[in-house]
């Protein structure tokens, strides 16, 4: 269940398959965006800005490889918005976090879990244990890629079964994308019918490092852009 005076709202971008989501506080208005896109911003700074909300965070929970992020020009439309990394991601940030640091939104925390492996810099962030945003560690009954970008299968494995699978069965886990159109999950799931993450660590590694994935398409442009946490105007900074 959403924990209570929580405003929750899950967005979808349909050509890297990615989820946005945006959280606040109903009575503070302050509110926190995970993972936005480039090409939605505009929808969803309409929506910011229809609910009166004032967005602190821009939170990538990685550099992602497959869309330009939307936090660069979320900062332009919402000045004093900061844009937020994990410590190990290599990337430019306004804000770096570390593993059990908190981003608070009026009543609310997102704790921070380092969940890498998909990439070095993967973050999970947790809110009051009853919902996980898991980014591209975890997807539902499976998890990303670990052939690029510092990927480790081993890595993922540990990062999953300990950050993620000991949180309570029922908390509720949102990925990063989907690909075949299903929207959240629990622990209790994962754990039972994850077709990745059931297995043997050394049967997991032999089948992430044989996927033999096409690269996204748009990772040219979306990595050095995401590496500076998207595309803003600097003409007035
Ligand atoms: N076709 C998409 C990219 C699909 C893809 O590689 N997704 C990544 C997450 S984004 S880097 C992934 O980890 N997938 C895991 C899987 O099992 O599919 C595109 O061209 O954008």
């Amino acid at each position: 269940m959403h924990p209570q005076g929580l405003l929750f709202r899950q967005f979808f971008e349909k050509e890297s398959s990615t989820y946005t989501y945006l959280l606040a506080d109903k009575k503070t208005k302050e509110a926190v965006i995970i993972d936005p896109v480039l090409e939605t911003v505009e929808r969803d700074s309409r929506l910011i800005q229809q609910l009166q909300l004032k967005l602190l965070y821009a939170v990538n929970t990685h550099v992602h490889a497959d869309h330009v992020t939307g936090s660069g020009r979320l900062k332009d439309v919402f000045p004093g918005c900061k844009s937020v990394l994990s410590d190990a991601s290599g990337g430019k940030a306004d804000h770096y976090v570390d593993d059990g640091e908190e981003l608070r939104f009026g009543n609310f925390a997102l704790e921070v879990r380092k969940t890498p492996g998909h990439t070095n810099g993967c973050i999970t962030l947790v809110l009051s244990n009853a919902m996980a945003f898991t980014g591209d560690a975890l997807l539902i009954r499976g998890c990303g890629r670990t052939d690029f970008q510092q990927g480790s299968a081993d890595t993922l494995y540990y990062s999953v079964q300990n950050k993620i699978f000991t949180l309570p069965d029922d908390c509720l886990l949102y990925p990063g994308h989907d690909y075949t159109g299903q929207t959240v999950t629990t622990v209790e799931e994962e754990k039972k019918l994850n077709s990745r993450l059931t297995k043997p660590l050394p049967e997991f590694v032999e089948l992430m490092n044989n996927l033999n994935l096409p690269y996204p398409k748009q990772i040219d442009r979306a990595l050095p852009a995401n590496l500076i946490c998207g595309i803003q105007d600097t003409s007035n900074k």
